[in-house]
């Protein structure tokens, strides 16, 4: 996205508040008139005083005076609010907007993204946007509109100070504030990635703090930010050579400008072309050309980074796939809870070698179905395609008759329930935890969920039961107690499909049965509900209906437990080597 689509897409953002955002200009304008007005006002009393005017004439300045500011109050309160009100609304939409995307396209769309850098995303190019809406387009127009007015104004009055005037306004408005930005666009593009650097950098360093101790590389990891930081440093260093040199030009300008017109307005009083008392008045406007200029002189460098952090946050909420959402999908209702992996191929990269190799299986209801293999075989990649993270290339997934390729992805995840490999507990209540699956349950329909995942009992001992924190990322509780959790949230969710991705290898092996036979017992509840466990234990997949045995990304053996033992050899070697205690 070049500046012009960028700038232009930020304008359609704005399109619902454009009424709000004119208050807010007009508001600006008035404010600035209005202190104009005020200066002039004050420079007549001025005159009054030193002419020996009358009480009345001064008290009636005095008057005017004060209740223009006062009115100058309320439009710049009107023109602040209106501004900030429009800028915030739209903010709280682009940071929905994000979410949403990011929702849509996690987790194969996000899986180059580093998430220290969506973090950053979502939060300081969001805010950063704030200058474009809030700071930008309001004084922009005020530093084109005023500054001409009153060059207009001034001509009235002392024609040759307009003309001395003007091409210094355009040196103070146009030219010192580009060269400014041309000097700074590179230490500010640095400052910018150093800031993103800093981020990404901190949040491996949390996200992974045991790994960094245990292996001593917080001294790297601490060098790693300490050059990150300095880094920024020197490129704020050359920020701030430019911001200093771009204020003292503007001084110098101001300066000169005002100077001119002094030596300019005297020479006409002195030769009779100006009265003496419209001096002043020149004075005074010459002052008020500059006032809204300043505003702006370091617009340019809040733009660009305003420019270049909504250039980010549309890079993700453009995306294609981010769009995908239910109307797009024309899919019927599923029959049933069958599941069919029709001739599927897959591979994570475009050309990269195939994952998955003309895989076709079915999985009836009221069956439950494990899938084995060594590890890489594919198994959890069926898990993904199965859930949509990924979609085959070739082939196609059928649920209930319907392919997956037809139902909106809410809708499929309405169907299936899924007990994750790496389980994510949130900083909330157990019972909070677990009611997530389905926010509508009742706390003894959660009961029940939580007595099959046989994790009642260790609930009731913790000291507020059902009301205890988790703590962030279930830090408290042991690895067999998350994915516990996540195996009631899955009971919980009332699927008509229930997937165990390895969700039991924290388990001992007692409880991986009781928790098999939780899921028997779920799913006799309604007769339809189909089961698929991935598996590495085989000693636990072995009453299964039906097991899928897959090597290298292909089916080698499909059938029950006694029957592949005779006909499949990777079976039988696996079965083998795992009685015998050897790893697979
Ligand atoms: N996100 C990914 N991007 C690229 N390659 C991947 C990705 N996830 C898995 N793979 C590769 O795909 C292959 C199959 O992985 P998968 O996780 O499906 O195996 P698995 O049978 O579940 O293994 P395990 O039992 O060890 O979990 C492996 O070679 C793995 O390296």
């Amino acid at each position: 996205m070049n500046h012009r689509q960028t700038v232009s897409r930020l304008w359609k953002v704005l399109r619902p508040l454009r009424a709000t955002l004119a208050l807010s200009v007009g508001m600006r304008i008035m404010n600035h008139v209005l202190a104009i007005i005020l200066i002039v006002l004050a420079v007549w009393g001025i005159s009054v005083i030193a002419r020996g005017g009358g009480n009345r004439e001064l008290w009636s300045v005095a008057l005017a005076l004060v209740g223009l500011g006062m009115v100058k109050g309320v439009f710049r309160y009107l023109e602040q609010f209106s501004g900030h009100y429009v800028a915030f609304r739209l903010l709280a939409d682009l940071r929905r907007q994000l979410y949403d995307s990011l929702e849509a396209l996690a987790p194969a769309g996000l899986e180059s993204e580093r998430s220290g850098d969506l973090v950053s995303r979502a939060i300081a190019d969001v805010e950063r946007v704030e200058v474009f809406y809030a700071h930008t387009i309001a004084p922009a127009i005020v530093a084109m509109v005023i500054p001409l007015a009153v060059l207009g104004a001034l001509a009235v009055v002392s024609p040759g100070s307009a003309l001395v005037l003007l091409p210094i306004v355009l040196l103070v408005g146009v030219v010192i504030p580009f060269a400014a930005h041309q000097l700074g666009m590179h230490a500010a593009q640095r400052t910018r990635n150093g800031l993103g650097e800093i981020a990404v950098r901190l949040a491996d360093t949390i996200q992974g703090i045991r790994e960094t101790l245990v292996f001593g590389h917080g001294d790297r990891a601490e060098t790693l930010l300490e050059r990150a930081g300095d880094e920024v440093g020197d490129a704020q260093k050359g920020l701030a050579r430019c911001s200093a040199f771009q204020n003292m030009a503007t001084e110098l300008a101001i300066g000169t400008g005002v100077l001119a017109v002094i030596v300019l307005g005297s020479r006409e009083v002195l030769s009779g072309t100006m009265p003496v008392q419209e001096f002043p008045l020149v004075l005074a406007l010459t002052l008020s050309v500059f006032v809204p200029l300043l505003g702006i002189t370091n617009l340019i460098p809040d733009f660009e980074q305003a420019i270049s952090s909504a250039r980010r946050l549309f890079a993700i909420i453009d995306r294609p796939e981010s769009g995908l959402s239910s109307r797009y999908f024309r899919g019927g209702r599923p029959k049933d809870s069958g599941i069919i992996f029709d001739r599927v191929a897959f591979s994570y990269e475009p050309d990269g070698a195939p994952v998955l190799d003309r895989v076709s299986f079915a999985m009836e209801p009221g069956e439950i179905t494990a899938i084995v293999g060594a590890s890489g075989a594919g198994k959890s990649t069926l898990v993904n395609l199965l859930l949509r993270y990924w979609h085959e290339q070739r082939g196609d997934i059928r649920l209930g008759g319907i392919s997956l390729r037809t139902l909106a992805p809410e809708r499929l995840r309405e169907l299936i329930a899924v007990v994750p490999q790496r389980v994510h507990v949130f900083n909330m209540t157990l019972r909070e935890n677990i009611r997530l699956a389905r926010p509508e349950a009742t706390d003894e329909q959660i009961e029940t969920a939580v007595r099959l995942a046989r994790l009642h009992d260790f609930i009731m001992e913790q000291p507020e039961g059902y009301d205890t924190q988790a703590h962030e990322g279930g830090s408290r509780l042991s690895g067999g107690q998350r994915q516990r959790i996540a195996i009631a949230r899955a009971f919980l969710r009332d699927a008509r499909v229930l997937v165990f991705d390895e969700a039991t290898a924290h388990l001992d092996e007692r409880t991986e049965r009781d928790i098999m036979d939780s899921a028997r017992s779920w799913q006799a509840m309604a007769p339809d509900r189909t089961v698929m466990v991935i598996a590495h234990r085989l000693a636990c997949v072995r009453d299964a209906s039906r097991i899928v045995v897959l090597e290298l990304g292909q089916v080698a053996g499909f059938g029950r437990h006694d029957e592949l033992l005779e006909s499949c050899e990777v079976y039988a070697d696996l079965f083998a080597a795992q009685s015998s205690g050897a790893l697979v």
